[in-house]
């Protein structure tokens, strides 16, 4: 039997950062995966794939371009899924490629197959061939992932009622589909395939979607899904989805049918802990296969550590990086700094959203004083420059020691910008220091200072009321 210090299960973000920074601080790791998914869920199936796509829609249909060439403009007429499918096989292998590089030169054992507990410090590893090894760990990091929820009720073909695995090998841009669930998956597919012209429903349980983003945000959003033809239903819920030989009827708790030639099923995913067998570790998981740790990535069972989507929320792949990287830390005794609490989200939808920090909404329900500085695109010569009338950043700044307490983003390039945000509330900012910096111009980080400006003119008003004590409504 192989002995390593450190057996890592999966190959996603999570799991290559666990064995490498292992094998940095000198320690022999090794790295289980089935010989498909290296990269894991991120590379093969998720992140890389899903923004691939949306670069070649954004690319191909022209849409960014519209507002300065017209409504017409396209680069290609009748975008077929070959056309965007050859992208992402390039980039995803390229991605693959990058990964197995970085573990090799870096002295990881990737081990390819299925692994399963068979008690605390033993896995084996069963080879797509049949055959099957025992690996012995002195330290193991569980960086299994997620895969889509599959209800009963829903029965998946892989072509015309697909999830968000398969909806990667459609073999045409369907004209009508259904989207189920509007958690981020949902809303990121609807925004690519209405930009590609389907006519797309978004069946969502709650009365809203993505309720963790800016309320204003959210609304100036579906009111551009709307724009390319989308339809909400919102506070519906999908009982069934059935498949007739004309297409498929997707069955709502409320009684009304849709039909459609594509179903995208996306509410939601579930852990990978079953096939693992962690029950032979000790190590619970919960029913949609979660496994529970403490703050330094342990599981109930001290030298197992778990890491990424499989320990749940927030479930994006550069929280997942950063959590392996301190379980191997922690596993062999390397100090880290704290966990930063600043991290950003970013939402890959047309226009794409990114934010950091706490929302209005938070704010007002914590009865924090705060004021709001607005930036918008189309006031900004860089926006002009990229066609982008619709983008804004959002700064909210507390009212009495004028710190930055949220950045919202919405538009072109938002999943960028949000960072300029995050350095300066994570070294303790305040709004004072973007009204005095310089940015380049024409540029979108000019918004920053724009909205800096918004906030503080408002903020004066405020004190000049109070120091004349005197009220006096503003000019019309
Ligand atoms: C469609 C989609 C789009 C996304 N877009 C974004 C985005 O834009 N930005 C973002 O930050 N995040 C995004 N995410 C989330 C992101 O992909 C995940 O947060 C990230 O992949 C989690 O990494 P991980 O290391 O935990 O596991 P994963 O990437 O899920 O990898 C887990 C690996 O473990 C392997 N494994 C599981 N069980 C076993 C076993 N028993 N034996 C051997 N191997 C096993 C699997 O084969 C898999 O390769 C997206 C996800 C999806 C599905
Ligand atoms: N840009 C990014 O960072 C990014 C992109 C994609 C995915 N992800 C990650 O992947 C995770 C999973 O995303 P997801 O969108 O699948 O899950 P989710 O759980 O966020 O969303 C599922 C949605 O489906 C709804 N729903 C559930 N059952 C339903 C039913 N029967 N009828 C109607 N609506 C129903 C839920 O109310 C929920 O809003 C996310 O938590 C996210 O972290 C991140």
């Amino acid at each position: 039997m192989d002995s390593f210090d450190l057996v890592v299960i999966g190959s996603g973000p999570a799991g290559q950062k666990a064995a490498i920074a292992a094998a940095k601080l000198g320690h022999r790791a090794a790295v289980v995966d089935r010989g498909h998914m290296m990269g894991g869920v991120c590379i093969n199936t998720g992140t890389i794939p899903s923004k691939t796509l949306r670069e070649a829609v954004l690319y191909l249909t022209g849409l960014s371009q519209r507002e300065l060439y017209g409504e017409a403009y396209r680069v290609k007429e009748d975008i077929t899924i070959g056309d965007v499918a050859s992208r992402i096989a390039h980039v995803v292998n390229r991605e693959v490629d990058v990964v197995r590089n970085q573990l090799t030169r870096n002295h990881v054992v990737v081990l390819p197959g299925t692994a399963t507990f068979v008690d605390p410090h033993t896995i084996r590893v069963a080879a797509a061939d049949g055959t099957s090894r025992l690996l012995r760990g002195e330290k193991i990091v569980i960086a299994a992932g997620t895969k889509p929820a599959r209800p009963d009720s829903v029965d998946f073909d892989g072509e015309t009622i697909v999830d968000s695995d398969q909806i990667l090998s459609i073999d045409k841009v369907p004209a009508s589909m259904v989207v189920v669930g509007a958690g981020v998956i949902g809303i990121e597919y609807a925004s690519m395939f209405a930009a590609l012209g389907t006519k797309v429903t978004v069946v969502e349980s709650r009365a809203t979607m993505l309720p963790f983003c800016d309320d204003e945000i959210i609304e100036a959003l579906k009111y551009h899904l709307r724009s390319l033809a989308v339809t909400f239903r919102f506070s519906e819920t999908v009982l069934e989805v059935q498949k007739h030989p004309a297409g498929t009827l997707t069955v709502l708790q409320s009684g009304k049918k849709i039909p459609a030639d594509t179903v995208l099923y996306s509410a939601g995913r579930q852990g990978v802990t079953d096939e693992l067998n962690v029950q032979a570790a000790g190590v619970p998981a919960s029913n949609r296969g979660k496994v529970e740790v403490n703050e330094n990535f342990q599981t109930e069972v001290e030298h197992i550590y778990a890491v990424g989507d499989v320990i749940g929320f927030p479930a994006l792949a550069a929280t997942a990086m950063e959590q392996g990287r301190r379980a191997a830390y922690h596993a062999f005794d390397e100090p880290v700094g704290k966990l930063g609490d600043l991290q950003p989200i970013g939402i890959y939808s047309i226009p794409e959203i990114s934010f950091v920090g706490r929302t209005e909404g938070q704010l007002t329900a914590e009865r924090v004083p705060f004021e709001v500085g607005v930036a918008r695109y189309r006031e900004l010569a860089r926006g002009a420059i990229l066609g982008d009338s619709y983008g804004m950043l959002k700064i909210l700044v507390h009212a009495e020691s004028r710190e930055l307490l949220g950045v919202h983003v919405f538009g072109t390039n938002a999943t960028e910008l949000v960072h300029i945000g995050q350095t300066v509330m994570g070294c303790g900012g305040t709004v004072d220091y973007l009204v005095d910096a310089v940015f380049n111009y024409p540029t979108l980080a000019e918004s920053y200072k724009v909205a800096a400006l918004d906030a503080v003119n408002k903020m004066r008003a405020i004190a000049k009321v109070t120091q004349t004590g005197v009220y006096r409504p503003l000019p019309e």
